[in-house]
């Protein structure tokens, strides 16, 4: 199951149904706290362990969790920023009778964990508790955060003061948006999620391992995806996006185009009218976009796509022909990078999510806002959220190669949404096999070790 992400809000109303099934907010803190403690445990073994608490129910998990940590034999030091002031963060300190020092006094500690606040933060840290608190954690050999790194902001993702950098973030009921949201992201270290016995249910997820649908056993090379790719000025990119297309399970490909492609498989067909697109319907998918260029040849070949009435994935070049605002574009993939999402979809406004779900609303279309944060958003609500992908990602090229697999996906008979979601997740798996000094070709190579 992928794992579900929520806003505060959302989160906060999951938690008010809990309480009015019957679940305290003590209990519910007591499941937090103890899974805390327990993740602490496992990461860092038993050590000399510091809990930084503030004073809502972020800390109240902190006070919780240094009784746990007492039990399992840590040695525990609590240092309080501010007294605790919400109902349940009172009654969980009230519990803790062990060595408490001043938040000034704090020193560093080999395991640190931070339970200042967590989805309750309203404005930045002052200047003296993040560099406190920066300085503890780069003094410690595991550092924790508890729910979020304090400094972050839940829905959006922004660093509100300077955050350092965690080993785990170990949150609770469901992911919320910052854990997978720049510029927080690479502070979150690894991200536990512990179930405390909400109701987190969300069409906001976590992108998991997708489940590419088996070959039947009658399949045949048109059946396991046909993909047509539209071809321009730069037959490299388009050399990349229909490799990848065949290397990712497509029956056929087929590059329509006058360039010399280098490189491809000789599997590939190349060559062909751009009538074939409205008449041969065995076509699963038309990817548009890799190297298509700009100008007449590129509007021509665009518009051949948006009237050939086959599922589109569009990309690149395409996006920039497209123009801004798009609107009925039902039955299309859209895989715009930061710039060409700004282009694609000006005047929105609102977190990455939200302007993400916007885009898809108003054109119609499955949106793949790509980045470090690469979501991808359904006109129906759903939203994926990738995991984090390698900093390697970001090279020339690998976008083709991204438009290419999903649309073998697509061509596959996935739906789009799934496809594109399926797509950004194995194009991540493949950067990691690749490793640091990968090109886009590499990629590609791997992607029969990704899909076996
Ligand atoms: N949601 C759940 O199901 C559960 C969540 N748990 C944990 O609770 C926190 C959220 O707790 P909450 O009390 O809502 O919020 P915080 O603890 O994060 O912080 C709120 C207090 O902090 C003050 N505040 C906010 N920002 C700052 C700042 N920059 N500097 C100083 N003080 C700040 C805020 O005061 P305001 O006056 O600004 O409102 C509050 O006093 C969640 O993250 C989980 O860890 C439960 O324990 C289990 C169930
Ligand atoms: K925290």
């Amino acid at each position: 199951m992928p794992r579900p992400i929520l806003t505060a809000d959302r989160m906060r109303a999951a938690e008010q149904a809990a309480i009015e099934g019957g679940t305290s907010v003590e209990t519910l803190m007591d499941r937090a706290g103890t899974a805390l403690a327990e993740a602490v445990h496992r990461l860092a073994g038993t050590g000399d362990t510091l809990i930084l608490c503030g004073p809502g129910n972020n800390g109240g998990d902190g006070y919780v969790a240094g009784r746990k940590l007492v039990e399992r034999g840590h040695r525990v030091r609590v240092a309080a920023l501010a007294p605790p002031a919400s109902a349940a963060c009172v009654a969980a300190a009230s519990r803790w009778d062990g060595e408490t020092v001043t938040f000034e006094q704090a020193s560093p500690s080999p395991i640190l964990v931070d339970c200042l606040f967590g989805t309750g933060l309203t404005h930045g840290l002052e200047a003296t508790v993040s560099e406190r608190l920066s300085d503890l954690a780069k003094s410690a050999s595991s550092a924790i955060a508890c729910d979020l790194p304090s400094g972050v902001g839940s829905d959006d993702g922004r660093c509100l003061s300077p955050v350092p950098a965690f080993d785990m973030t170990v949150t609770f009921g469901a992911l919320k948006p910052a854990h997978r949201l720049m510029p927080a992201l690479p502070s979150m270290g690894r991200v536990v999620l512990a179930d405390i016995g909400i109701d987190a249910s969300s069409t906001w997820f976590e992108i998991g391992r997708p489940e590419v649908p088996a070959l039947a056993a009658a399949a045949h090379k048109y059946s396991r995806g046909y993909v047509a790719v539209l071809a321009g000025e730069m037959s490299g990119a388009a050399s990349l996006a229909a490799s990848a297309a065949a290397r990712s399970g497509a029956g056929y490909v087929r590059v329509i185009g006058d360039g010399l492609f280098q490189g491809l498989p000789a599997s590939v067909v190349v060559g062909g009218k751009l009538g074939l697109l409205a008449d041969d319907g065995r076509i699963g998918s038309v990817l548009i976009g890799p190297g298509v260029g700009r100008g007449a040849g590129a509007k021509a070949l665009l518009q051949a796509a948006l009237d050939c009435g086959k599922p589109l994935v569009l990309d690149a070049d395409a996006l920039n022909e497209l123009g801004a605002n798009p609107t009925g574009m039902s039955d299309a993939i859209l895989t715009p990078h930061a710039g060409e999402f700004a282009r694609l979809f000006p005047g929105l406004d609102g977190t990455k999510p939200e302007m993400t779900l916007q885009a898809a609303r108003n054109s119609g279309a499955i949106v793949v806002s790509k980045g470090p944060d690469t979501l991808v958003a359904s006109p129906d609500g759903r939203l994926g959220f990738a995991p984090p992908a390698p900093s390697w990602l970001a090279s020339a090229g690998t976008g083709d190669v991204l438009a290419g697999i999903i649309s073998a996906l697509r061509a596959r008979g996935m739906d789009a949404f799934d496809a594109a979601c399926a797509g950004v997740w194995i194009h991540g798996r493949a950067a990691e096999l690749a490793g640091p000094l990968m090109i886009a070709d590499d990629l590609i190579s791997e992607l029969p070790a990704v899909l076996a």
